[in-house]
């Protein structure tokens, strides 16, 4: 099987700061991946690499069988390769369709799947954290990504918004969206992905099932401490 993402052999330096060391992995189509690892373990700018906000210092990004290093965020969201949007701040006084419209595209019908078409006329500041992250997932899904990259969706939600965004997730797995999730919540992870990896001081120190990754020595002693359980 042809994989959708490939990163190859990828090194960031800020400096001398090594954030990303020699990392390689790939992501297969309708793949739900998930990417775990204590602060500052290079995370984020793993996906700042791979969505084009920042270019690796060695190594190389292919998606779909292209070389897209360096290639800029815009051009890859023409790819498929999407970032979930964040509203930015002249966004936040519009309402929630207002928002769909300044990005385009058929957006009716996202609206509705993802539940926000009774909350169109709210101003997007207003709304709650669980309908803002649902906005930025809708407002990504109008470009129609082949893979998305999640950065934390399960952060700051309710017990309620995060059943909602479960559904969300589900749904975006029905429609064929490939996805990349990170998050310290594992237990909300867990329950959609198939495969986790697992990085450290910028070095890709396991990869493989949930439960196998939880029960890696390495990842125990790196950033799960001894009494965890994925409760
Ligand atoms: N633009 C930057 N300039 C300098 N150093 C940076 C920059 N971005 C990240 N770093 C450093 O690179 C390392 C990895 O940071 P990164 O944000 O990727 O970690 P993370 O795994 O996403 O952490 P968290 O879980 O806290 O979000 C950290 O030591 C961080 O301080």
């Amino acid at each position: 099987m042809k994989p959708l993402l490939k990163v190859e052999n990828v090194k960031k330096k800020f400096g001398e700061l090594v954030a990303l060391e020699n990392i390689s992995f790939e992501v297969f189509d309708r793949e739900c991946l998930g990417i775990i690892g204590p602060n500052g373990a290079g995370k984020t700018t793993l996906f700042n690499v791979i969505s084009g906000h920042m270019r690796p210092t060695e190594g190389r990004v292919f998606f779909d069988g292209k070389d897209i290093t360096g290639k800029r965020p815009s051009e890859l969201v023409k790819l498929g390769l999407v970032r979930t949007f964040q509203i930015i701040r002249a966004f936040r006084n519009m309402t929630v369709e207002e928002n769909f419209q300044a990005v385009g595209g058929d957006y009716e019908g996202i609206m509705k799947e993802l539940g926000l078409w009774g909350k169109r006329n709210m101003v997007a500041k207003n709304l709650s954290q669980g309908d803002l992250r649902k906005l930025n997932i809708g407002l990504s899904l109008t470009t129609k990504p082949k893979l998305l990259l999640l950065d934390e969706p399960f952060s700051g939600l309710s017990p309620k918004e995060c059943a909602e965004l479960h559904a969300v997730i589900d749904h975006l797995k029905e429609r064929g969206v490939t996805m990349v999730i990170i998050e310290h919540k594992l237990k909300e992870l867990f329950s959609h992905v198939e495969r986790v990896l697992v990085l450290n001081y910028g070095i890709l120190l396991c990869e493989g099932k949930p439960d196998e990754v939880v029960n890696d020595v390495k990842v125990i002693e790196a950033y799960l401490g001894d009494g965890y359980a994925v409760a």
